[in-house]
C-alpha cells in the first residue's frame, strides 16, 4: 500500500517511476506520514464525472505547462481549504512545513500572492514567508509590489500609501469602513457569545461568523442574530463560506479585484503572456475564477472532494493534491531551460 502511493504521488508530482533519488522523495514519503493522502481514497462516481468538467490539474500538468511556455506565470492561493486542511478552530488552521516550503519554492520562480478572507497580518503569521504578496480580508487590505499605479474602485477608494521601510504600497479600500466593523463586532460578539460554539472573528476588513461547531437547531437563531444586527448597517452585507457567515462592506471590491490589482501593480495587466493561476477552494475565490476566465488566459483551480458549481477550469482534490501540484510546478520551473528565478528575472529581492 505504502509503496503504491509513494509511486502514485510521484506520478502525480512528475518524478520518473524508476527514481531512486532519496531526496526526490523525501518530501513525498512526509506528506504520506502526516495525513492521508487523497490519492488513496477511492473517488465517488458524481466526482469522477464532475472531474470530466474540470479536469485534475495533476493529470492535466504536462498539457497546461505545455500552453504556459513562454508566458509569465503569476501564482494567487487561497489559505483556508487550499493551503490548509479545513479544521474546526479557525485559530488552529495551521499549514504544514511540507506546505510552506512548496509555496516558498515556487515564489522562488514565480510572483506569488496569497489572498485570503483572513485579515492580513493573521494569514502572514500562518504562512510565515516572506517571498511572498499578502492580501487580506478577501483582497480589501492588499501589500503589493511597490509600483506606482494608483487602482480605483468606482472612482472613490484611491487610498494607496507607501511603506518606505518595506518598500511595499498598502491598498485599503474599505478603510472608512473600519470604525462601523468595530461597532459590529462588540455587538455581535455580545450577542453570539450566547450560543454554544458559536465564534466571531475579526478579519479587518471584514467579520467572519463561525458556526461549525454549533449545534443545528441553534444555527437558525444564530442567523437571526447575525442579520438583526445587520439591520442597523445597510452599507454591509453578509454571504455563505464553509460553515461561516462572512460581514463585509458592500464595496466593489472582492478577490477578483485583488487579482487584477496584483497584476496591474507587477505590470502585467496588459501583457498578452501573462498566465494568471489561481487556486482556492471556497465561494469568494470564484470572483477570482471569473477574472482569469475573462481574461481568456491563465488557470482558475479549484479545491474540492465533491463536484461543486463552480467557474474554475481545473480541480485538486483537497490540499495535499495542491501540495504535490505546487511541487511539481516548481520542479518543472527548475527544470526549464533558465533556472533564474523569479528575483532574478524581474529584479526583486526574494
Ligand atoms: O479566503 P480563505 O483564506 O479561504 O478564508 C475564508 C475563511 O476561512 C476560515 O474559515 C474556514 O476555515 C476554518 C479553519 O479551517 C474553519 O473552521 C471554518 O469553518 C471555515 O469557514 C477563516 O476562519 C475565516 O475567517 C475566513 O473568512
Amino acid at each position: 500500500m505504502w509503496k503504491r502511493n509513494i509511486a502514485k504521488l510521484n506520478q502525480a508530482m512528475g518524478f520518473q517511476r524508476s527514481s531512486t533519488n532519496k531526496q526526490k522523495l523525501q518530501p513525498v514519503i512526509s506528506i504520506i506520514a502526516t495525513k492521508a493522502s487523497s490519492l488513496s481514497q477511492p473517488k465517488d462516481p458524481n466526482y469522477n464525472s464532475w472531474l470530466v468538467e474540470h479536469p485534475c490539474a495533476l493529470d492535466s500538468f504536462d498539457q497546461m505547462m505545455k500552453a504556459a511556455k513562454g508566458k509569465k506565470i503569476v501564482v494567487f492561493l487561497d489559505y483556508d481549504g487550499t493551503l490548509s486542511p479545513i479544521v474546526d478552530n479557525p485559530d488552529l488552521a495551521f499549514m504544514s512545513d511540507e506546505m510552506r516550503a512548496a509555496v516558498r519554492e515556487v515564489a522562488k520562480y514565480f510572483p506569488t500572492a496569497i489572498i485570503s478572507g483572513r485579515s492580513r497580518d493573521k494569514v502572514k503569521e500562518f504562512v510565515q514567508l516572506s517571498n511572498v504578496y499578502y492580501a487580506g480580508s478577501h483582497g480589501m487590505d492588499i501589500m503589493a509590489p511597490p509600483r506606482p499605479v494608483i487602482k480605483s474602485c468606482d472612482g472613490k477608494y484611491n487610498t494607496i500609501t507607501l511603506d518606505k521601510k518595506r518598500n511595499e504600497v498598502l491598498f485599503q479600500p474599505a478603510k472608512e469602513f473600519l470604525p462601523a466593523i468595530q461597532k459590529i463586532l462588540t455587538t455581535l460578539k455580545e450577542k453570539v457569545m450566547k450560543i454554544q460554539g458559536a465564534s466571531v472573528e475579526d478579519n479587518k476588513f471584514c467579520i467572519s461568523v463561525h458556526f461549525r461547531q454549533v449545534g443545528e437547531e441553534d444555527c437558525g437563531i444564530l442567523e437571526e442574530k447575525v442579520k438583526s444586527v445587520l439591520e442597523h448597517y445597510p452599507e454591509f452585507h453578509f454571504t455563505w463560506g464553509k460553515k461561516v457567515m462572512e460581514i463585509r462592506p458592500s464595496i466593489e471590491w472582492d478577490k477578483g479585484h485583488a487579482v487584477e490589482y496584483f497584476l496591474d501593480t507587477l505590470g502585467l495587466s496588459n501583457s498578452n503572456d501573462v498566465l494568471p493561476v489561481y487556486i482556492g477552494d471556497d465561494r469568494t475565490d470564484e470572483d477570482a475564477f471569473m477574472v482569469i476566465k475573462r481574461r481568456g488566459e491563465g488557470y482558475p483551480i479549484i479545491v474540492s472532494s465533491s463536484p461543486k458549481d463552480t467557474k474554475a477550469s481545473f480541480s485538486l482534490h483537497d490540499p495535499s493534491e495542491v501540495l504535490a501540484f505546487l511541487l511539481r510546478l516548481a520542479r518543472w520551473r527548475k527544470s526549464s531551460s533558465s533556472s533564474r528565478s523569479f528575483a532574478q528575472i524581474w529584479g526583486v529581492t526574494d
